[in-house]
């Protein structure tokens, strides 16, 4: 049967993958971090609250305050290519593209801010993605993280005639694949340094403390990969939880209060490892590496060092392509 003349085009049939990672500010400036932040805290998966309570406290308080301050943080680890999360997720598709054959296309997109979810899904859509892995970049799943990339997804699906098949990639917190990774960087890392720390800290992002006893496994799955990484290194890792945001308690121990404390224990060296993060970001680069070392050294600490997260290193990118591919099977034959 010929097509109509009017028929719209039909491209290809092609799988596509979506490395989807928390998203950023497009500039370090006040107005530019506000518009993010206005995004990103109106989230109900992030900040709990009703919105009738919680809208005037966002509007009122925090995003008359927070953009200055955040922007001065921005600027503290802006790159030439941008943000350093827009950067390293960028670079991370990029090396990703093409390691599943010519059929499959590597694109990424943000929960927050640009490239969006839905314009990007729509896009492979458009070049013929039939089915498509949606692959949230959090280790650890949390709603305030995996959940909310998946749901941003939906929506943009609720709203095709035509939907792609899709999968979504599991939390891997605890995948061989992943602890292997870890365990290399953080040997490697270990390595290159001028001194031998008394203790290795691994660094988790935060969440209230009343998300745990609501069933999130996030908690969890951090204590689950902390303790994978201990037995892989062979010796102790003391967990932590970074970047308390607001008057609610939050997870413990916190890392700054531990960088704190430690010095007086007699432990002035120390490394720290941020193995939640997929990619550096704000919350590794300027309140780990550079808050956190100051924080150490002014309670008497001798020796701090950042390890960096895994990026679009080698080791990072290679346990990525493991996940995905397994992730892709029935869809792409890969042998
Ligand atoms: C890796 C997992 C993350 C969890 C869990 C998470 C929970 C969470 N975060 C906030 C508030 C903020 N987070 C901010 C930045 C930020 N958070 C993550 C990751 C997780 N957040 C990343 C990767 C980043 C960095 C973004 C970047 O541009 O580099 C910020 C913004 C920065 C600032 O003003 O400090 C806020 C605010 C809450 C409330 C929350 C749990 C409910
Ligand atoms: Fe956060
Ligand atoms: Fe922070």
């Amino acid at each position: 049967m010929n097509k109509p003349a009017d028929h719209p085009p039909i491209p290809p049939r092609r799988v596509g993958v979506l490395l989807i990672n928390l998203g950023t500010p497009d500039a370090p400036d006040a107005p530019s971090v506000r518009r993010y932040l206005a995004e990103f805290l109106s989230d109900p998966r992030v900040v709990e609250l009703p919105k009738l309570l919680w809208q005037p406290i966002l509007r009122g308080a925090v995003l008359t305050t927070r953009p200055k301050k955040s922007a001065h943080a921005y600027q503290q680890v802006w790159r030439e290519d941008g943000s350093p999360l827009a950067a390293v997720t960028r670079a991370q598709a990029k090396a990703l593209d093409g390691a599943f054959g010519p059929g499959v296309t590597v694109d990424y997109a943000m929960r927050y801010g640009r490239p969006a979810i839905g314009d990007r899904i729509q896009a492979l859509k458009d070049a013929g993605c039939e089915r498509i892995l949606l692959a949230p970049l959090y280790p650890q799943y949390s709603g305030a993280t995996t959940a909310t990339a998946n749901d941003k997804a939906f929506a943009q699906l609720a709203a095709m005639r035509w939907q792609p098949a899709v999968r979504t990639l599991p939390p891997y917190y605890d995948d061989p694949a992943y602890i292997e990774a870890l365990k290399t960087s953080i040997e490697d890392g270990l390595a290159a340094l001028d001194f031998q720390p008394d203790a290795i800290l691994t660094s988790f992002h935060g969440m209230p403390q009343r998300t745990l006893l609501l069933g999130d496994p996030y908690y969890c799955h951090c204590h689950k990969t902390a303790r994978l990484v201990q037995a892989a290194l062979g010796r102790e890792v003391t967990l932590t939880f970074q970047s308390r945001f607001g008057r609610a308690k939050w997870l413990e121990p916190a890392t700054d209060v531990v960088l704190e404390v430690l010095p007086a224990k007699g432990i002035r060296k120390v490394a720290i490892v941020a193995p939640g993060f997929s990619a550096d970001c704000l919350e590794t680069l300027e309140e780990l590496a550079i808050r956190g070392r100051e924080a150490f050294k002014a309670a008497g600490g001798t020796h701090f060092a950042y390890l960096p997260c895994l990026n679009d290193s080698a080791v990072g990118i290679e346990m990525l392509r493991n996940l995905i591919v397994r992730e892709l099977e029935g869809w792409v034959s890969l042998s």
